[in-house]
């Protein structure tokens, strides 16, 4: 069993800094929902505020069916998993898992039976005698979320809880993280500053640019349908193209650009007459010129990835060029200090009108 977990127009203020301003959103029960932005945006102050560290100065936190105002952090059905994880050094890792049953009066057989159920969920079955210090980082950081869902509860928040590991183990995680959220089907609310973490991983995502919720969607959404110039740049890589729009035609927009004419898809604000910014992901430039949508650039490197070369340089009006090209048609690419010109479909591009 688990919960929904419904934040309406939340704000937090810390004297006169606005943390977090005006959010709304609501995560479904049994959902994998993460909070995405940079260092100080606010995701931090969202969880505790969920958790009941803190009591939003504005707005309502309800958890299931029940407004949270006024519970403390274990009135709440709630557990928090930190960014720092403490196991118990000098405990076994089973001890460590049923911690929090004994707080509750929890019997030592009924504990140990627990904590073995949990073992096997995080697939460490066997290890529940070893100390905390002869398990790995990852192997570490399953203790600890066998230690929060413990005592059973309906929501998970954690924090940033991959961070300290390294990039190897992070990536194995996100996966091992992802079919554990799936199993127990308890809701989880993750953050993180890791964009690709949080698209390889969510159902949902909640962008987040100083205090302001930017957008909620899928990961797909968010990279394909970006709402806002924060989300279009922050999540995932993109080729921006500064212009006015002259049209709108149907969902299509015209943008006149230092670079001509370009056509995409009409946008959040993709109004006539208003400055705005074509966004283009790398990998929908195609080397060669097109008949239309085609970008006259200089080309300063090539980086060679394998299944993919990585071309960066510059567009004729000054612009950052990004292009990935599948090494498949690695002969297209052009050679670094050429010039050259990319293509792409309306489809494959965005414009949004400019904050
Ligand atoms: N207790 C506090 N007192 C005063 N200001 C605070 C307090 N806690 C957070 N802030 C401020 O609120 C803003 C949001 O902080 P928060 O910790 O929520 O960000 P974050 O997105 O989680 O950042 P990070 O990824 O660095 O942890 C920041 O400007 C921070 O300095």
């Amino acid at each position: 069993m688990s919960h929904s977990v419904e934040l309406t127009d939340i704000g937090m203020r810390f004297g006169s800094t606005q943390a977090v301003s005006d959010v709304s959103f609501k995560v479904g029960a049994g959902e994998f929902f993460s909070i995405l932005g940079p260092s100080g945006c606010g995701k931090t102050t969202i969880l505790r505020m969920i958790a009941g560290f803190l009591e939003p100065t504005e707005g309502r936190v309800q958890i299931g069916d029940q407004d949270m105002r006024g519970l403390g952090p274990n009135q709440r059905p709630t557990a928090m998993i930190f960014q720092s994880l403490a196991l118990f050094p000098l405990m076994p890792v089973w001890e460590n898992i049923a911690f929090g049953l004994e707080a509750r009066g929890v019997g030592k057989a009924e504990r140990r039976k627990k904590a073995d159920e949990l073992l096997r969920l995080i697939a460490l079955e066997g290890y529940g005698d070893r100390m905390p210090g002869e398990l790995s980082g990852g192997q570490r950081q399953r203790v600890a979320i066998a230690r929060a869902l413990a005592v059973e509860p309906k929501v998970l928040l954690l924090d940033e809880p991959l961070s300290a590991l390294d990039l190897k183990l992070r990536q194995h995680m996100r996966a091992e993280l992802r079919s554990l959220q799936k199993r127990t089907g308890v809701t989880f609310i993750y953050i993180t500053h890791d964009q690709s973490e949080a698209l390889a991983m969510s159902d949902r995502v909640a962008v987040m640019s100083a205090g302001i919720l930017q957008q909620v969607a899928t990961p797909r959404e968010l990279y394909d349908n970006p709402a806002t110039p924060f989300v279009a740049r922050f999540v995932g890589e993109t080729n921006a193209i500064s212009g006015r729009v002259s049209a709108v035609d149907g969902g299509t927009a015209i943008l006149d650009t230092g670079l001509g004419q370009l056509r995409g898809r009409a946008g959040q604000g993709a109004e006539v007459g208003r400055q705005a910014t074509m966004y283009i992901r790398p990998e929908a430039l195609i080397p060669g010129a097109g008949q239309a949508n085609s970008l006259p650039a200089t080309v300063e490197r090539v980086d060679f990835e394998g299944a993919f070369a990585l071309v960066h340089g510059n567009f004729d009006d000054g612009g950052t060029l990004a292009a990935s090209v599948p090494s498949t048609r690695l002969t297209e690419a052009p050679e670094p200090g050429a010039k050259a010109h990319f293509s792409f479909t309306p489809e494959h591009a965005v414009v949004l009108a400019d904050d």
